[in-house]
């Protein structure tokens, strides 16, 4: 199945690129990628001449993927003019207009769903379960947007003596999209869906670590119907994307990835007064008190940890348990990790897959054996796993890890490990816990397990978060604003408040009578 997907799809480009014979697609560890991975003005490109390829591994074996082919300032600047140029057409046409490509779009990737997401495993290393939730959240961002696009309006305000004013809300031209590599697909249609729908156009550029599904979005919108140059990908790492937050024909830079990095960002917008949307970090608090039901706080606490090896943005690493319920609770939560299914994510049965990259892994190693050194207990996991398949030996796989007996100040706790690892805290009361919630730079997401409901929206109504969750955890319906506060991020992705950060308004004066001149 894999196989004929896959060879289907890269044969429909080959008319563009002879190179699609190049992939063999068939399980974990039989995948290459030669064709281009830039694209703009509506086809598959190559990178500069000469230029310094970077491997892109497939976090399942180990195996070289593919060779990044860098976009250096020409290529740059040619996307961006591509860019620049469907904005001319795409601005001009009405939202119902704009939405039928889209809704388009959100077919052709629901008729790709399996390809879409088999490509996500092998480059992102996640189980094929969640990639396909991935590529369903991806699409149902298109038709969300696509849905708001005919609704964009202004106001209509009356001023004396018959003269009004009116707002126009208008696009803001060619936007950057620069994504993290844990959600590839996803992040690009949540930064394009919104954007596309204002009438906006966008040059994307993938984490280097995970450049493949991106442009294969570039290629549905473009068979989708958009206008050449809509939706482009640039390859490559920090020199690419600061050649385009700099450039001048950019007119909004909207961000996914860490704090120090969103930093440089907003420091590059700051030079021309761009606006940025950035989707940053997390050390995102969990509280379960003892009224909760156990059970769904268990799953709770599991899907606040565990999605994509625990590389989440929004995860509920400091797991704050009510003491009572303390050893019920992590005795149910260390049985249940301990059954987490770890090996070949293209497989159904696997639950989780590998981390992305060999050295990312390494670094999450590391934060158990401080976390050891600190004083906390390693209640299960946090070990290199090789799976017994001798494919994936070369793979970056580890045991998902509970630690418990962690206190505020350990490194674990203070930090984002973006790994499979759980820091369990106890707590006696309410207000101890929501002061020792906040205490964090960060502000991403925050989550309450209890049965009273005051108590509930009491505590959300405390907690500095962005995203809070009530009884559950990790989920982001597309109707929904996601973001976060304090260092975390600034604007919002999803929900009807996106349209503001992809547009801007125009307030126009119209006099019925004479001027009123001092002069
Ligand atoms: N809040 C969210 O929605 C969200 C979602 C996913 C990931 N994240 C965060 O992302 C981080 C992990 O992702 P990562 O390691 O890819 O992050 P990262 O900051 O290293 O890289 C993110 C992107 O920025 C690019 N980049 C790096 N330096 C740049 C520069 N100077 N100018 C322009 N672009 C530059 C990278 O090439 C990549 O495409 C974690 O901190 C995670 O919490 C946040
Ligand atoms: C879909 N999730 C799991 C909530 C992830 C949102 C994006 C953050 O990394």
């Amino acid at each position: 199945m894999l196989q004929r997907l896959a060879r289907l799809s890269w044969r429909r480009s080959a008319a563009a690129a002879p190179l699609a014979e190049a992939l063999r697609c068939a399980s974990s560890g039989s995948v290459d990628i030669t064709v281009p991975l830039n694209f703009w003005a509506g086809k598959r490109r190559r990178g500069p001449e000469k230029c310094n390829t970077e491997d892109v591994y497939e976090p399942a074996t180990g195996r070289i993927l593919c060779h990044l082919e860098p976009c250096g300032p020409v290529e740059v600047d040619q996307a961006v003019k591509a860019a620049k140029s469907a904005f001319g057409h795409w601005s001009k046409m009405s939202g119902m207009e704009r939405a039928r490509t889209m809704i388009e779009a959100a077919h052709i990737i629901e008729s790709r769903r399996e390809e879409i997401a088999e490509m996500e495993v092998v480059n992102n290393g996640k189980s094929i379960t969640e990639a396909r939730l991935d590529v369903d959240s991806a699409r149902l961002c298109i038709e969300y947007y696509a849905g708001l696009a005919s609704t964009l309006a202004g106001q209509h305000v009356q001023l004396p003596g018959g003269s009004f004013a009116y707002t126009r809300r208008e696009p803001l031209g060619v936007c950057v999209g620069i994504g993290a590599w844990n959600y590839p697909f996803q992040i690009a249609a949540w930064k394009s869906a919104p954007a596309l729908a204002c009438g906006n156009s966008m040059v994307f550029k993938p984490s280097p670590v995970t450049p493949v599904t991106a442009v294969m979005l570039a290629e549905i919108y473009a068979k989708a119907g958009a206008p050449e140059g809509l939706f482009n990908v640039v390859q490559g790492g920090q020199e690419t994307g600061s050649l385009l937050c700099h450039h001048p024909d950019v007119a909004k830079l909207s961000f996914t990835g860490s704090v120090p990095t969103g930093q440089k960002i907003m420091e590059m917008a700051s030079k021309g007064v761009k606006p940025v949307t950035l989707e940053l970090g997390g050390k995102s608090p969990l509280l379960i008190f003892q009224d909760s039901d156990l059970e769904n706080a268990v799953r709770g606490a599991l899907m606040a940890n565990f999605l994509s090896q625990g590389q989440v943005c929004s995860n509920g690493t400091r797991v704050f348990v009510q003491r009572d319920i303390l050893p019920e609770f992590v005795e149910e939560v260390v049985k249940r990790t301990q059954a987490i299914e770890i090996g070949d994510p293209l497989l159904e049965s696997t639950r989780m897959g590998a981390l992305v990259s060999r050295s990312h892994l390494d670094k999450v190693l590391s934060f158990v054996d401080q976390a050891k050194k600190e004083g906390a207990t390693v209640m299960c996991g946090g070990e290199p796993f090789v799976p017994s398949d001798p494919k994936l030996r070369g793979g970056y796989y580890m045991t998902p890890c509970v630690l418990s007996n962690c206190t505020d100040e350990m490194t674990c706790v203070k930090e984002e490990i973006f790994g499979p690892v759980m820091s369990v805290l106890s707590f006696e009361t309410e207000e101890e816990v929501l002061q020792r919630a906040n205490d964090t730079t960060l502000g991403l997401a925050a989550g309450v397990f209890t049965r009273d409901v005051r108590r509930a929206h009491r505590v959300v109504e405390h907690l500095k978060a962005g995203s809070c969750f009530i009884n559950n955890y990790n989920i982001t319906p597309v109707e929904v604003p996601f973001g976060g506060f304090k260092m975390s991020g600034i604007g919002r992705e999803n929900g009807q408040v996106t349209i503001e950060y992809y547009t801007q308004l125009k307030t126009v004066f119209v006099e019925m009578g004479d001027v009123d001149s001092l002069f």
